[in-house]
């Protein structure tokens, strides 16, 4: 999905050529400039976060009718809208009770003239995933405008959030170098490219449906609704847009990972399913969100970072090179420990290694003389052996090969920590460049501590303990201070 650069190619002779890929940012932006012609539900304002006051009334109104507010109802907040107390809301308290009639989901494709156009003219249309049956769901609904039974909840929806996905390419220069502009264009890239095949085999061949043109940027609006929108859970099949409350804003403070939502029948006999979300804590504000997210993750799908080093992260990818002559035999002995050709490691900021990455590591860097581990004997074996440093050659080649990965990572971003920090400190940042610098920075910091790492590791080389002294005091020929015991004398 992310575009990537040339590998970094470790090069010369006896170790195997390895190849190690740090997702960067492909050479050119392709933004499109945005332009919308749908026709929008009366009484929208499609700009970020901001609903008219009629269009709340109406919602609040709407949502009322269903019985759906429990314990709280629409208002502004500071992150756009949210849901407001009614009342003190003691913890485990319900807030929200949608049924399932309001849900945009795949049964509510199903229903609709949409899921008819598409289960009747067969082929592709039978076969939309999930996410783009319920996002042309949306588009459909807002081209019925108020003659459509979402029409005062599509009216609040944001036109767009801070997500990268929606940045213009001038603010994109600002993450320029980042991982986070690789994910963005490989998403979007994503995006069009399903984009493309609905356009082709649903948008035109149902025009009573889409009257007007649909455009990437419409479709583009719908992807990024759902992906700041859904519940984590409600994955696949279930996907479900859930009016209301996902109006639930993110809350740092919240660190319980216990799910706040549950669905559930009500009414006579449990026949009615509705989505009951209730307070995870003590106050009126609620948690949606996967905490386990980096700043990227959360600006790529939200639209805004935290302030907490522990969402710093970097995403190393590693990959047994096709071209490497002990291919076969590395792919094995990954695939046995439950790796793959590839292996992605998250490196968080003020956190160690995780624990898998020296492993893969030295086997990537395996060759030369150290290539007879890789043999069928060893293979059961040979995992424990990697856990600890291989030989000299081996540990030095890793840490090469990680330093000059970093280096030329770190090369890609046009500012330094430095000035970045300067810029952070200096404030009153427009939320996009809050959110870019914020990034770019933490990134290379991660950056700056892999290196640190395997910069120390380089200068330890000569006192490390390698495999032939392991064994040789396995065996009993080296006793515990190196010295080699001789049993002629
Ligand atoms: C599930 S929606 C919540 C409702 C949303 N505030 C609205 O106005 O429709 C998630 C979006 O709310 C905003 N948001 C939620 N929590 C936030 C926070 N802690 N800081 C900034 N924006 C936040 C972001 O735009 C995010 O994409």
């Amino acid at each position: 999905m992310a575009s990537l650069l040339p590998p970094h190619l470790l090069s010369g002779h006896p170790h195997p050529p390895l190849r190690l890929r740090l997702r960067l940012p492909s050479p050119r932006l392709t933004t499109r400039p945005l332009r919308r012609l749908l026709p929008r539900a009366a009484g929208a304002t499609l700009g970020t976060s901001s609903a008219t006051d009629a269009a709340m009334q109406e919602f609040r109104r709407w949502v009322s009718s269903h019985g759906a507010d429990a314990g709280a109802a629409p208002g502004a907040v500071a992150e756009g809208l949210g849901l407001v107390a009614a009342r003190d809301l003691p913890r485990g308290e319900v807030v929200a009770e949608v049924p399932k009639k309001l849900w945009m989901d795949a049964d509510a494709v199903a229903a609709s003239d949409l899921g008819r156009a598409i289960s009747g003219g067969g082929g592709a249309g039978g076969e939309l995933r999930p996410w783009v049956a319920v996002a042309l769901l949306l588009i459909r609904e807002s081209a019925r405008g108020a003659d459509s039974p979402w029409a005062p909840y599509l009216a609040i929806l944001p036109r767009e959030t801070d997500s990268t996905i929606f940045w213009s390419e001038e603010e994109l220069l600002e993450i320029q170098g980042t991982q986070l502009l690789s994910t963005t264009m490989g998403v979007k890239e994503y995006v069009q490219s399903e984009f493309e095949s609905v356009e082709a085999e649903i948008i035109s061949a149902n025009k009573e449906l889409f009257p007007g043109t649909v455009t990437f940027d419409d479709f583009l609006w719908a992807f990024g609704i759902l992906r700041s929108r859904v519940f984590a859970e409600l994955r696949g099949d279930k996907l479900a847009l859930i009016p209301f409350a996902d109006l639930v804003n993110h809350s740092d403070d919240i660190t319980s990972k216990e799910s706040s939502w549950e669905i559930k029948g009500k009414g006579l006999f449990g026949r009615d399913v509705v989505f009951s979300l209730r307070t995870p804590v003590d106050v009126k504000s609620g948690e949606q969100y996967d905490l386990e997210k980096s700043n990227a993750e959360l600006a790529l799908d939200y639209g805004f970072t935290e302030p907490n080093s522990s969402r710093d992260a970097y995403t190393l990818t590693l990959e047994i090179s096709e071209s490497d002559p002990f291919y076969d035999d590395k792919l094995d002995i990954a695939e046995l420990n439950g790796m793959g050709e590839t292996a992605y490691f998250d490196i968080v900021l003020g956190e160690s290694l995780p624990s898998q990455m020296l492993p893969y590591l030295r086997l990537l860097c395996l060759g030369g003389t150290d290539a007879f581990l890789l043999e069928a004997l060893f293979r059961n074996a040979v995992w424990d052996h990697l856990e600890l440093p291989v030989s000299r050659d081996n540990e030095e080649a890793m840490c090469r090969v990680i330093r000059n990965a970093c280096k030329s990572a770190l090369g890609a971003y046009q500012t330094t920590v430095e000035e970045d920090e300067e810029l952070l400190k200096s404030g009153n940042l427009q939320p996009r460049l809050q959110i870019a610098i914020e990034i770019r920075v933490g990134e290379k910091k991660v950056l700056q501590q892999i290196d640190g790492i395997f910069k120390q590791r380089e200068e330890e080389l000569d006192d490390i303990e390698y495999y032939q002294e392991r064994r040789l005091k396995d065996i009993g020929l080296v006793g515990d201070n190196g010295e080699i015991i001789f049993w002629e004398s």
